[in-house]
């Protein structure tokens, strides 16, 4: 069964969605969240939509928000990039190493922004962002994101735009480094690809037929996010737009022609 969404109204979000998303009328949504269900609630998968620059901020690693009285709530997230008008960026990590005091007044004076090292992106573009990784998202994009399954963003900017900032948590967990080149990459349009292997989940594009290296990352409950194409999962279809929970591997049935992203996460000791 595919999993229910809720859309989130957000100020950099678009009026108008692409197929096959609909917002409700008069709303700027900026994300749709498939709810973590019961059984895997240790991820959260969104579909990020924008017309404007998302916030310039930074998430915790696990320790600190426990540390912070959150629980274990850290918040490591990737993107596919799906979309990408002319011009589309995403900042990620800094383009030269700066400290907390200097990361702290170009917070403040808003030039954090131009610190930050712009990637022009299109479609397949892959990034993971490990938490305390300052990023910000840019205009006209779209992107799957997969993430542990936490709220916790701290901003440090947000263009003047009257939402709070978190500048003091942030500095305490941000890393004024770049972003490692290793953990960003363009995936092909075919073929498949292991996106991401640890520390908190997996990832996996599929392409066509189900190979034996990705049956043997996904030992336990995953969720299926199809691309293109259709997939089954134990029986019921699964179409682009939509994202279910399976079982199993072995209850997960790729069509022709179809192309899916396959989560799941890594338990410690894994
Ligand atoms: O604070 P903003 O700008 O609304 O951004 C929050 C969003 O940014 C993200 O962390 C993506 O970077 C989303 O997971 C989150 O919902």
């Amino acid at each position: 069964m595919p999993l229910p969404t809720i859309t989130v109204e957000k100020p950099w979000g678009r009026d108008i969605l692409p197929a096959p998303f609909q917002g409700p009328p008069g709303q700027r949504i900026g994300e749709i969240w498939f709810e973590p269900p019961p059984e895997l609630p240790e991820l959260l998968v969104k579909y990020i939509f924008t017309s404007e620059k998302l916030s310039v901020q930074v998430h915790p690693d696990d320790d600190q928000a426990e540390a912070a009285g959150l629980g274990r709530q850290g918040k490591e997230e990737c993107w596919l990039v799906i979309d990408a008008q002319p011009g589309a960026q995403l900042g990620v990590g800094f383009d030269v190493p700066l400290d907390a005091e200097a990361m702290r007044a170009a917070a403040l004076d808003g030039s954090i922004e131009h610190l930050l090292t712009w990637h022009d992106i299109a479609p397949g573009d892959f990034f993971y962002i490990p938490a305390g990784t300052v990023h910000a998202i840019g205009a006209g994009v779209g992107i799957i994101e997969i993430q542990q399954n936490s709220a916790i963003t701290y901003r440090l900017f947000d263009y003047g735009r009257p939402r709070e900032l978190h500048l003091d948590a942030a500095i305490a967990v941000a890393r004024g480094m770049p972003h490692d080149p290793a953990l960003r990459r363009r995936v092909p349009c075919n073929g498949t690809a292991a996106l991401v292997d640890g520390p908190h989940f997996r990832l996996d594009l599929v392409d066509g037929q189900l190979p034996a290296n990705v049956r043997g990352r996904h030992d336990g409950k995953l969720l299926v996010i199809p691309l293109a194409g259709l997939a089954g999962v134990a029986g019921a279809s699964v179409q682009p737009g939509q994202c279910a929970l399976a079982d199993r591997l072995d209850d997960v049935d790729v069509c022709d022609g179809a192309r899916l992203l396959i989560a799941s996460p890594v338990h410690s000791g894994a």
